[in-house]
């Protein structure tokens, strides 16, 4: 007879925290979110990895690339590169975020000097900057030619058909820096000569990067970073069940610094081979996560077989319909709170925390509050990220209003060749998940910021100055349908009701 769950399952917006005891010294600019993002034997050692914040970014097309990588580790999070993508183009972009140097720039929209005012008008309008270099070939680390600002063309007065080489300004009149120099020594250039930006070139007079003025400022504010060792920014990988003996080598090479197997489920044989597999060649050098289990059993499975930390969620993503198409799947509260019993079960008998990460659901930023309340160590975020300037996605106006498009990993738009029949079959048997947009919201600087400072705010009324405390002192109630309109305004007409309330909440 098949099994029953007593309780029916749960979703974060059915529960609530009660406040404890705040005492004066409880406030948010004390309060550390540090939390484990790989196994370790709490209270014997420290945990070899840890994030400064408890936010990562989803394995998906349209919101971990290299860009959000390096925005996000420079705020405290991580980026999981997405997978589903070619091995020698996952690993290049990998590679990207370790040699990203901050304030060091690769320019995008690059210019050749048979290119005309149309094309600078075009390249201004699709990318935004208003510094284009001038190179040999047009290509971002082509020989420098010039360069062209808004101060070398006036729309008014010039045809678009000018040739870019007789408006630039030349390579002779450029203030450039030799590759190597420090970003301290080139923003006492840009300084000293009151440049806004200042090409950095190589011994063949190549361009390498750009160094803008605003740059310098921004770097000295971030507290949080994520960095190596060799103070590089730290960023993740998705691997999947199947050419991981290819995948993991080459993400190795690359310097991923943790890597997480992507699957809606995880409770399988397959990931079981793979973290195997990564144990036999590299120990436990190489970090790896496993996932996505949604009870007690799938936990301790993925646990025993050593993933180094455990993804909870089935179905919950904002983007998913695998519940509506395979009927598998569970609340992602009611799931949370069951396998953080479970981790803490399993480090009571063996002395070894592994830490779990609450994957997709989160709608408003209080259930970042109530996943950590409920055990989660850290929580991954797909739409969060995808409204952002940084993710991978394009912005698009749609009934005036400007969005991201976002699409599941399941999605017919994602072509995920792990979903195709390995039999040549071309067809995807069925979708599980959609395309669509969400709305545009700025900076993710800006949003984590308000973000944070709620999570830490909570944590406050909750007296705790830590997560490990937040866990420990939580006190969650379910609250009744007819509460949760109590919750919300209610019983007054809106001066303002924006098409999305969900985005500001
Ligand atoms: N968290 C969620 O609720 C969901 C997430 N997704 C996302 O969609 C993407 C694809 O997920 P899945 O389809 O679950 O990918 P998957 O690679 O885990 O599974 C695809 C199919 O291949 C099978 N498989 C895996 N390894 C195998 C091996 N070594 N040999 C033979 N068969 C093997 C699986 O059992 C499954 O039938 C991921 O990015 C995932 O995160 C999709 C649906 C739901
Ligand atoms: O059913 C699904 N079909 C899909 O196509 C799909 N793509 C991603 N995911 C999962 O959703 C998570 C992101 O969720 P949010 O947008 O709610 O943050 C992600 O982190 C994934 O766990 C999918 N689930
Ligand atoms: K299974």
């Amino acid at each position: 007879m098949a099994f029953y769950f007593d309780e029916p399952s749960r979703t974060f917006n059915e529960y609530l925290l009660v406040p404890g005891h705040t005492p004066a010294d409880c406030v948010p600019a004390a309060v550390s979110l540090k939390t484990p993002l790989v196994k370790y034997r709490k209270g014997q050692e420290e945990c070899p990895l840890t994030l400064n914040v408890p936010m990562v970014s989803a394995i998906m097309a349209a919101v971990s690339d290299d860009k959000m990588a390096v925005a996000l580790a420079t705020e405290g999070g991580l980026s999981f590169i997405y997978g589903n993508q070619s091995i020698e183009d996952e690993a290049a972009m990998v590679a990207r975020v370790k040699d990203y140097k901050a304030g060091f720039v690769t320019s995008d929209a690059n210019l050749s000097p048979e290119m005309t005012l149309a094309d600078v008008v075009e390249l201004h309008e699709k990318f935004g900057h208003s510094t284009m270099p001038v190179t040999a070939d047009g290509s971002a680390h082509g020989k420098l030619l010039g360069i062209v600002t808004e101060r070398d063309y006036r729309l008014s007065r010039m045809s678009l058909d000018e040739r870019v080489a007789d408006f630039m300004t030349p390579r002779e009149k450029l203030v450039v820096a030799q590759d190597g120099t420090t970003l301290k020594v080139a923003n006492d250039i840009i300084w000293d000569h009151k440049l806004n930006s200042l090409p950095i070139v190589d011994a063949n007079d190549c361009l390498v990067a750009l160094v803008f003025r605003k740059d310098y400022d921004s770097h000295k504010s971030n507290p949080d970073e994520m960095l190596d060792a060799h103070k590089r920014y730290m960023v993740g990988a998705g691997i999947n069940s199947r050419d991981y003996a290819e995948r993991v080598p080459a993400l190795v090479n690359a310097g991923a610094d943790v890597l997480c197997i992507d699957s809606s489920e995880g409770y399988s044989d397959w990931q079981k081979l793979t973290i195997q597999w990564v144990r036999e060649h590299y120990g436990d050098a190489v970090k790896i996560g496993a996932g996505n289990v949604v009870d007690a059993e799938g936990f301790r499975f993925l646990a025993e077989a050593g993933a180094d930390f455990v993804k909870i969620g089935i179905g919950g993503g904002s983007i998913c319909i695998t519940r509506e198409t395979k009927g598998i799947g569970r609340g992602q509260a009611t799931a949370t709170i069951e396998v953080a019993k479970a981790r803490d079960e399993y480090f009571r008998e063996t002395g070894i925390y592994v830490p779990i990460c609450s994957d997709g659901g989160i709608v408003y930023d209080h259930h970042i509050s109530l996943a950590l309340a409920m055990g989660a160590d850290f929580v991954m975020l797909g739409r969060y990220f995808a409204r952002f300037d940084e993710s991978p996605s394009a912005k698009v106006m749609v009934n005036g209003t400007y969005m991201k498009e976002y699409w599941g990993e399941g999605s017919a738009r994602a072509r995920n060749w792990g979903r195709y029949d390995l039999g040549g079959k071309k067809s995807l048997s069925f979708e599980e998940g959609v395309d669509s947009y969400v709305p545009y919201a700025g900076s993710l600087k800006d949003n984590m910021a308000i973000t944070l400072l709620k999570l830490k705010s909570t944590m406050c009324n909750c007296g705790a100055l830590t997560i490990p405390e937040f866990q420990d002192k939580a006190k969650l109630t379910l609250v009744s349908a007819t509460s949760i309109v109590e919750g919300g305004a209610h019983d007054v007409l809106l001066k303002d009701k924006a098409p999305y309330a969900s985005n500001t909440r």
